[in-house]
This record gives structure tokens, sequence and C-alpha cells, in this order.
């Protein structure tokens, strides 16, 4: 599991840390890591030229001393000083020791480096960049660049960014992952993202969490030797309508790939889905009366149909809402609910639920997340390109690391609520089911546009049991 902690956390691992080091030892170790990133992305570290950009906290400390070591080596470095009397004094004296020396040029000297150093603002950064810390971050847009703890301008903690900040093709992290490098609008400032380990001993509970590989595998449910189709859990899907017949089809098809034994499909869409998919179960009657579930996937391309939802979430069972359904959400029924609920809508649907504009939710995702589930008392799983996961009781978020641009295709999160409720019937808890489903939704996107592109979500559908099998492995 990939772990971020808030800036106050890390701040607190800090001064418990330096209270037993040496004066500087920490940045000593941050600047080492950060110098062998930096000669990776050059390759060749002598005769080539840097330039740090130097704020006046310990972001630019840190680049400064990478720039001595870099300089020791035969870089030919400069550092351009945001505000010279106040740049970090000993790494400024190591880097001219180093033979290292102050920008007279700034513009020119970007223009023509190798590699652009950014230690403008670290996790001390307040608000949107300056104005002359904006202009420098634009200067080196052309440039290689590699950003010290995270890109100057973007929001450690929340992954908000306020105006310009620096393009990274690589960002060196200190001590821990910061929830905002995980998370967009941030995250695409942030490139390749590495962690150099300082020794931080941090709390068990992060802010943020990642699920990896191995999580994911050990949620994936087994049959066991003696499990029947029932036993497995079986899963409802209420979808479809006749403007929208091809929903139904989709979420069924991620249904049937999502752990359960079983699949009833009800709604109007039986005889497409029947055509598409011969195994499932359809009824046509109401929710109540299509028999036992151990969880219920409504919305998708459902058009208006209160009653289905009303029935569907008087269940005692879980059940997953999305699309069409989440526009019928009432805070206080689903917190009457004596089973959990899983709410999955993007980010026009999230921001219809939450009242604000769409631009709001995508450019404060994690706040957006925290409101909706604290809000509905729901788990909520807010799509999109960084899809993260929140569940009522505020444990920490998780950001989903699979996926790609090939996903933002019609249906394709149609295929995704199938599949998340499929692994709900089969008892996952609703984080654990909606992370899992994220997780090999959007390593099934990737392992298809390996093959072919563009993408649809039947191909995403599709890839999802080689996906599956592969994670099992
Ligand atoms: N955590 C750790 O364990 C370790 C942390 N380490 C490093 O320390 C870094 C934190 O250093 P820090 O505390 O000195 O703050 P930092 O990020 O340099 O920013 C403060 C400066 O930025 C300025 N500034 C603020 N907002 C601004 C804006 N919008 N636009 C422009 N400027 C702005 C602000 O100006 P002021 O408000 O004072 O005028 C002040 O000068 C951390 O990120 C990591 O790199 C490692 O060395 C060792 C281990
Ligand atoms: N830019 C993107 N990068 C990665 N995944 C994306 C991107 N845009 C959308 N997605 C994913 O694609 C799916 C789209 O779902 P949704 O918006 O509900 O579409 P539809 O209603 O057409 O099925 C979601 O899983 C979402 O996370
Ligand atoms: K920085």
């Amino acid at each position: 599991m990939r772990t971020a902690y808030s800036v106050e956390k890390v701040r607190a691992a800090e001064r418990d840390l330096m209270a037993r080091l040496p004066d500087g030892a920490l940045m000593q170790r941050a600047a080492a890591g950060l110098a062998v990133a930096c000669a990776d992305l050059l390759g060749r570290v002598y005769g080539s030229r840097v330039v740090l950009l130097v704020g006046s906290g310990d972001n630019g400390g840190d680049a400064l001393y990478a720039g001595a070591r870099l300089a020791r080596r035969g870089a030919g470095v400069r550092a351009v000083l945001l505000t010279p009397e106040r740049a970090h004094q000993g790494g400024l004296a190591a880097l001219r020791a180093a033979g290292g020396r102050v920008s007279a040029d700034p513009r020119a000297d970007i223009g023509r480096a190798d590699l652009v150093v950014d230690g403008i603002v670290g996790i001390g950064g307040k608000g949107g960049l300056r104005p002359e810390a904006a202009e420098l971050a634009e200067a080196a847009r052309a440039r290689t660049v590699l950003a010290v703890d995270l890109p100057s301008g973007v929001n450690a903690d929340t992954g908000e960014v306020d105006g310009t900040a620096v393009r990274a093709d690589a960002t060196v992290t200190f001590g821990a992952y910061k929830p905002g490098l995980l998370i967009d609008p941030a995250r695409e400032y942030v490139g390749a993202l590495r962690l150099v380990d300082i020794g931080l001993d941090l709390p068990d509970e992060a802010d943020v969490t990642a699920l990896q590989h191995a999580d994911v595998a050990a949620l994936l449910p087994v049959p066991a030797a003696d499990s029947d189709k029932y036993r497995r859990g079986v899963v409802g899907v209420v979808a479809g309508s006749a403007r929208y017949p091809g929903a139904a089809v989709l979420s069924v098809s991620g249904a049937l790939r999502g752990g359960a034994g079983a699949v009833r499909y009800v709604g109007p869409g039986g005889d497409a889905v029947i055509a598409a998919h011969p195994e499932t179960l359809v009824h046509a009657g109401p929710p109540s009366k299509a028999g036992r579930v151990q969880a219920w996937v409504i919305g998708p391309g459902l058009g208006d149909n209160e009653a289905a939802m009303a029935d569907v979430l008087a269940s005692d069972v879980p059940v997953l809402v999305d699309a069409d359904g989440l526009r019928y959400l009432d805070p206080a029924r689903l917190r009457a609910r004596t089973a959990p609920t899983l709410l999955t809508p993007h980010a026009g649907e999230a921001a219809a639920l939450l009242g604000a504009a769409r631009e709001e939710v995508e450019s404060a995702r994690l706040h957006a997340v925290r409101e909706l589930a604290s809000r509905y008392g729901a788990t909520v799983l807010l799509k999109g390109s960084s899809t993260l996961i929140a569940d009522p009781e505020g444990a920490a978020v998780r950001v989903n690391p699979t996926g790609t641009g090939w996903l933002a295709t019609a249906g394709s999160g149609d295929v995704l609520s199938g599949l998340a409720g499929s692994l709900l019937a089969t008892g996952l808890a609703p984080l654990d089911a909606a992370s899992a489903g994220a997780y090999l939704h959007g390593l099934a996107a990737r392992r298809a546009a390996e093959k072919a592109v563009p993408l649809t979500a039947c191909d995403v559908a599709a890839a999802l049991p080689g996906t599956w099998h592969s994670l099992a492995d």
C-alpha cells in the first residue's frame, strides 16, 4: 500500500527526528537523494548545465546542496535566487565552494539548461505562486524540470493548483508521499514520482492511500472447493431503459466479471442483456420480487425510475448507486439504511449532489469526495482521471493508481458499476469493493490499450478476466 501524509504529519515527524540528529543532517539526506535523481535524469553529469531555482526556504536549501554535489561532479551549476538576501546561507556557501555560481542572467541560463531544479517552494508554500516565482515556472516550461519535494505552486495536502505551477518531468519527494502528489490536478504537474527515505517515523494512519497489486490480489475473492453460485454472492443490476438499453448490457458485463456467482438483471432491457450475456438471470418486475441478492447496482441508463430506487434502497443489502440513480438521493434516507451504500458519481454528478459547479469539484477532488461521503453517510467513489474513494467514517481516502485517458469513453463507467457491485456481493466492504473495482477497471483498460486503441467500454469489460488472472498469479 502506498501511503501519503499531510504536511502537518510530515512536519511533526520531521521535528521528532531532527531533535535526535545533528543540525542539517536531514537536509543532507534530502540533497543526496536529490542529486542522485538529477544525475539519473541528466545521464551524464560532467559538462552538463544545471539551473537551480531557489526560493528563500529549506526547499531552496535542498536545491543548493544538491547543486553543490553536481558541481563537484563537473556540472556547470547556476543558481537563480528569488530573494538573494534570504537564500539558504549554508547551501549557497556549499554551492560556491564547489564551483557553482549565482546566475547573472536567469532567462538565458534557463534557456540553455539541460536540467532545471525547482527549489522555489516546498511544503512551506502558501497560496498560488507569487508573480516573480510564477515567471520562473513559466520560463522553465520548455526545459527538463526536476521538482524538489513537490512542484512549486501545487498544494501538497489537497492536490489543488491555484494559478501557475511548475510542470515537472520528475519530482523527488522526501520522507513521505504528500496527498497532493497523487491527486489531480496537481498529479499532472508531478511527472515521474520518486520517494527518498530520510528516516521519518510516520504514524500508522495515513491521510491518503493507494492500493498496489498485492493489496488488490489479497482482496479478490476465490471460490472455495465447496462453493456454489449462491455462496459466491448474487448481484442484482437495475439498469437500462428504452432510451439507454446499452447501459444495462454494459453494467451486466462488468458484474459478470466481478466475482459474484450469479447476476440478476432487473429492468426493461432483458432481451438485449440475454442476447449479449445468456448466463444472466433476468426479471421484468420490481427489484424486490426478483429473488435474493447480496448486493444491488442501480442507476446506469435507468432514466426516471424513482420507484425502482425506493425499492432497492429499502433492501437490507449493500447498494451501489450510479448515474441516473444519483438523482434521487436523500441523505436522511441513506443514513436510515441498515446496510451500506456506495455512490459512484463522476464530477458532474458529484457537483449536482453537492450543489456546486463541476469545476469546483474537479479543482478540489479530495475535498469533494470527503464532503460527499460525510454528507450522504455513504462510501463515495468519485470517478475521473484520479479516481478517489472516501468512506463516511473518515478513514484515509483511497486514490486509484491505475487507469488511462482511453477510459474516457461512453459506457466505461457502466462497466465499473457492475464490477464494483459484483465485488460488493462477494462480501467485500464498500471501500474495498470500490477500490479493488477501480483498480481492476483501470488496469484492464491499460492492458487493453497496449493492444489496440481507441478503447470501447466493451473492450474494457473483455479485458477484465485476463487482468484478474494477472493479479491473482
Ligand atoms: N519535511 C522534512 O522532513 C524535510 C524538509 N526538507 C525541505 O524543506 C522544505 C520545507 O522548507 P520550509 O519550511 O523552509 O518551506 P519552503 O517549502 O522552502 O517554503 C517557504 C518559503 O517559500 C516562500 N513562499 C511561500 N509561499 C510562497 C508562494 N506562494 N510563492 C512564492 N514563495 C512562497 C516563503 O516566503 P515568505 O512567506 O517567507 O516570504 C518561504 O521563503 C521541504 O519542502 C523540503 O524541501 C528537507 O530539507 C529535509 C527534510
Ligand atoms: N481522463 C481520464 N483518465 C482516466 N480515467 C478516466 C478519465 N476520464 C474518465 N475516466 C474513467 O472512465 C470512467 C467513465 O465513467 P463515466 O463518467 O460514468 O462514463 P459513462 O457514464 O459514459 O459510463 C470512470 O471510471 C472514470 O474514472
Ligand atoms: K519545489
